[in-house]
């Protein structure tokens, strides 16, 4: 679980720590979770990056809605930022991020070629916010167990070139950004999905958000997990949130209710889902 706090100092070394590696790199891979993919952004990537050539992956995304994740796909390269949606720990995902990058690069390295350069690896760095999946991403790209993938963020250390391939090269220390501190629902989406701390959002809190927006978007899955009745669904959130408790048999312990529908929702115990929604119609807004 994510364990920093991110203070004005801790930015500015983030910041500057990316500046110094920047220069190095031909490409940044700008990681999101698939589940949420705004709130999961940096909010100062875009200014961070300026010009460098930039692609977007969307971890987790076997985690995702499907066609949600589609949608998000579209919409970004809509706006001129190319995009890729990968689950980290399919053998599949080297090769599509290859195949991308080359494509995001190609002018770049035909010059290079009719410039009579040789042939060389293309250099990335992954950044990302705390958890969104670098570490694991960077393990399947050099296919090595190289960088430490855990639930605790923050874990890698050390600065060098590692090899994905003759293709592409990694280096081995991503870049730690912090994530948005905008609003409620953002911080929201950020515990739910595990993104931060959880001590900074009260778990009914959460775990209200998340009744709310399963009802919204996924009732069936509410439905079929804790065997809700027609009736069961005619109630307030507050309400349905004691009957998911009494179901559970934690009797009126709301608190410890909450922490396992969290837990439940992290755990893909009501399948796969996308908090940050895009519909099809909104390309390029
Ligand atoms: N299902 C699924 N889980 C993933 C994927 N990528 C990463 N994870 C899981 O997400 C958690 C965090 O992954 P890490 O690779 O440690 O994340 P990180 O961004 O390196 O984290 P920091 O080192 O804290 O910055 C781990 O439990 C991983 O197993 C993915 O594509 N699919």
């Amino acid at each position: 679980m994510a364990n920093i706090q991110w203070f004005p100092g801790h930015m500015a070394k983030a910041i500057r720590q990316l500046e110094e590696n920047l220069p190095h790199v031909d490409i940044v891979f700008e990681l999101v979770d698939a589940r949420i993919p705004l709130a999961s952004r940096n909010p100062e990537i875009e200014r961070l990056i300026k010009n460098k050539p930039h692609l977007m992956i969307l971890t987790k995304s076997d985690l995702a809605d499907p066609t949600q994740t589609a949608n998000w796909i579209r919409f970004f390269k809509a706006n001129g930022l190319p995009a890729i949606a990968v689950d980290s720990k399919a053998n599949i995902t080297t090769k599509a991020i290859t195949k991308i990058t080359q494509a995001v690069l190609s002018d770049k390295l035909a010059t290079e070629q009719t410039k009579g350069l040789k042939e060389r690896p293309i250099r990335a760095i992954t950044v990302g916010i705390p958890n969104v999946g670098k570490s694991t991403l960077l393990n399947r790209l050099v296919n090595k167990r190289v960088a430490q993938v855990g639930d605790t963020p923050g874990v890698t250390k050390g600065q060098q070139w590692l090899r994905s391939s003759s293709k592409l090269s990694l280096l081995d220390t991503p870049g730690i950004l912090w994530p948005k501190f905008e609003d409620e629902e953002t911080g929201q989406k950020l515990a739910l999905t595990g993104a931060i701390k959880d001590q900074r959002f009260a778990s009914d809190d959460v775990a209200l958000f998340a009744l709310r927006f399963f009802r919204s978007y996924y009732e069936q899955a509410l439905v079929d997990r804790y065997k809700l009745s027609s009736a069961d669904l005619v109630l307030s959130d507050v309400d349905l949130l004691l009957v998911i408790t009494k179901k559970l048999g934690m009797k009126d312990d709301y608190e410890r209710a909450s922490d396992r529908l969290i837990l439940d929702i992290r755990r893909e115990k009501l399948g796969r889902y996308t908090l940050d929604r895009k519909e099809d119609d909104q390309d390029g807004q």
